[in-house]
């Protein structure tokens, strides 16, 4: 209170920033996916649906995240305008490995020109405590990278956490992330939520939950084993 003076109290709307998930609603979203759940898909089936899952994500994912710059070309009749992807701006992806692989090819037809970062991560099979056992990320990124991870299952969210923990010290803006997913978990959206309100999320689907193994259920069983036939 500061007696004596006038006041004004200022009412201002607080903008509560919230994570928000896509789940396009594109048919060939669903069919890929709906290759990918069924158990009877064999690994080499597997994967074209996990690129034809990544790219067209990516697709989604990328509508207002590239830069853009403006200018006009030449035709064979005239001048005119024309919007090109800006190859100044800094475009990093990030597969988590190994399952964040197999959505590479899908992901890279539509970003090409970006630099790929790896990052190993893996579950312990009953503490569900993750460990990383392979970090190629620089010391530092750009303020303004826009940075696209590939990693296909969000569960209990462990894997997803600690990576962000990891871009985020090196000084990555959540703001310009953009996950790229393939199933997700409530209990994982809840956790980013909760830390990185700014960050976008594209999936194919969200599942109901967790089974007491930590898989994703109905989910599409291990994706890294199903991946690579392991
Ligand atoms: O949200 P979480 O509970 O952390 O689970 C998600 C992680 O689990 C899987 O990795 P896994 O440990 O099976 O390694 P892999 O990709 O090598 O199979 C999956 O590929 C994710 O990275
Ligand atoms: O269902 C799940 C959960 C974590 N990782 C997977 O590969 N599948
Ligand atoms: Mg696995």
């Amino acid at each position: 209170m500061m007696e004596g003076k006038s006041r004004i109290w200022l009412t201002i709307p607080l903008m509560t920033l919230q994570l928000r998930v896509y789940v396009p609603p594109h048919p060939l979203i669903k069919h890929w996916l709906a290759i990918a759940r069924d158990v009877s898909t064999p690994p080499a089936l597997f994967r074209s649906a996990m690129t034809e899952l990544g790219r067209w994500l990516t697709y989604e994912a990328t509508r207002d995240w590239f830069t853009t710059v403006e200018t006009t070309v030449q035709t064979p009749l005239c001048e005119c305008p024309a919007t090109y992807i800006n190859p100044e701006a800094p475009m990093v992806v990030i597969p988590i490995l190994r399952a964040g692989l197999a959505l590479m090819e899908g992901i890279q037809s539509v970003v090409p020109l970006t630099s790929v970062y790896h990052l190993g991560m893996v579950r312990d099979e009953e503490t569900l405590q993750v460990s990383c056992y392979l970090n190629k990320l620089p010391d530092s990124f750009d303020p303004q990278t826009r940075l696209i991870v590939s990693e296909p299952m969000l569960a209990t969210g462990g894997t997803i956490m600690a990576t962000m923990a990891e871009l985020t010290k090196r000084g990555i803006d959540p703001g310009l992330m953009r996950i790229i997913s393939v199933i997700a978990a409530p209990q994982a959206l809840q956790s980013l939520s909760q830390e990185y309100p700014s960050l976008q999320v594209y999936t194919a689907i969200i599942d109901q939950g967790l089974d007491e193994r930590g898989f994703i259920v109905p989910g599409l069983g291990d994706a890294g084993d199903r991946t690579f036939g392991t």
